[in-house]
């Protein structure tokens, strides 16, 4: 909780204002920030200051990781959090590409899952670094990466968090993941529950020891119409202790994450936290 709170301080007192043109907004911002997550320890870093509607960001997770190209299937999960990029966004609504209500394109999981190269086969990365992992194999290339320049103009919106690096060191499992662009007082709340999440799982699936997760991001940002809210009645609020994750430990392969598992199967002991806060959301 710290270091979220170090990050909007710094934001609030060092950030340039930054005109951003898809959103028609400006931005306080500013560049490069370093978040660590203890997950041997079990440090879940879920928001206190606010209340966060972290099965909304697992559930987001999952959806990433079973290649999920649609609004209404997140839904299912339980989650909106597409349902604007995918069907409020004009600029995705117009484009050829879209296959109708509540498609996303090939964005995220999608290129997960079936990355596709030019004689039309597709490359499942997440399979690959699982099989390795398991067998204690890292080829110093076990990356999940969602950034495909080349099909940009097919999904309704660049993946943000967008490169999940995983690295063994004996049997402990490290997370690096990569984030080009931070919307802080939404985004963040829920990326950071997925840097998170994601190492435990993976450590669960491929039985090793969950490490630490580092999370990287380029552009951390409040956006104008967010600032008041973060500044003057987030800011003030003092946190509570990190809550922990539990993840039903029958979660036991890639397969099990692909088919059964629901948000019934995590819970969160001991979130203390105050009130919601309902920031304003860019399209
Ligand atoms: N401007 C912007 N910020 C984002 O954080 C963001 C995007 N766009 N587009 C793609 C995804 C979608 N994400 C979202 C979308 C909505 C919420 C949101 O509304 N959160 C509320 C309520 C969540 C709930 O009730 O489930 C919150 O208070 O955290 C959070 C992240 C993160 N990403
Ligand atoms: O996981 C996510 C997804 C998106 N965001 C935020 C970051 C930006 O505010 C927007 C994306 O806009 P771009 O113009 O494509 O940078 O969404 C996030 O924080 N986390």
């Amino acid at each position: 909780m710290k270091q979220y709170l170090e990050l909007c301080q710094r934001i609030v007192d060092d950030g340039v204002w930054i005109e951003n043109k898809r959103t028609n907004k400006r931005c306080l911002t500013v560049v490069n920030a370093d978040l660590t997550f203890d997950v041997a320890n079990n440090q879940f870093p879920l928001i206190t200051t606010r209340k966060s509607f972290w099965k909304s960001a697992i559930a987001e997770l999952l959806g990433y990781i079973r290649g999920y190209d649609n609004a209404a299937d997140f839904r299912a999960l339980g989650t909106k959090t597409w349902d604007m990029n995918a069907n409020d966004n004009l600029a995705w609504l117009n484009n050829p590409h879209r296959k109708g209500e509540d498609d996303m394109g090939r964005v995220y999981g999608v290129q997960g899952r079936s990355w596709q190269k030019s004689d039309g086969s597709t490359i499942d990365q997440l399979r690959k670094i699982v099989d390795n992992l398991s067998e204690g194999i890292d080829d110093r290339g076990e990356i999940l990466t969602f950034y495909n320049p080349g099909e940009f103009d097919m999904g309704c919106l660049r993946p943000c968090m967008h490169t999940h690096t995983f690295s063994l060191l004996g049997d402990t499992l490290y997370l690096t993941s990569y984030q080009r662009s931070c919307d802080v007082p939404l985004g963040l709340n829920f990326n950071q529950v997925q840097v998170y999440t994601l190492l435990a799982l993976m450590a669960q699936i491929t039985g090793k020891k969950p490490g630490l997760a580092y999370h990287k991001i380029i552009n951390a940002h409040i956006y104008e119409d967010q600032l008041s809210l973060l500044r003057d009645v987030q800011l003030t609020r003092t946190p509570f202790a990190s809550p922990k994750l539990i993840i039903n430990p029958k979660i036991k392969s890639l397969e099990d994450l692909e088919t059964w598992v629901t948000m019934d199967d995590f819970e969160v002991l001991g979130y203390e936290h105050h009130e919601a806060i309902k920031y304003p959301f860019s399209v």
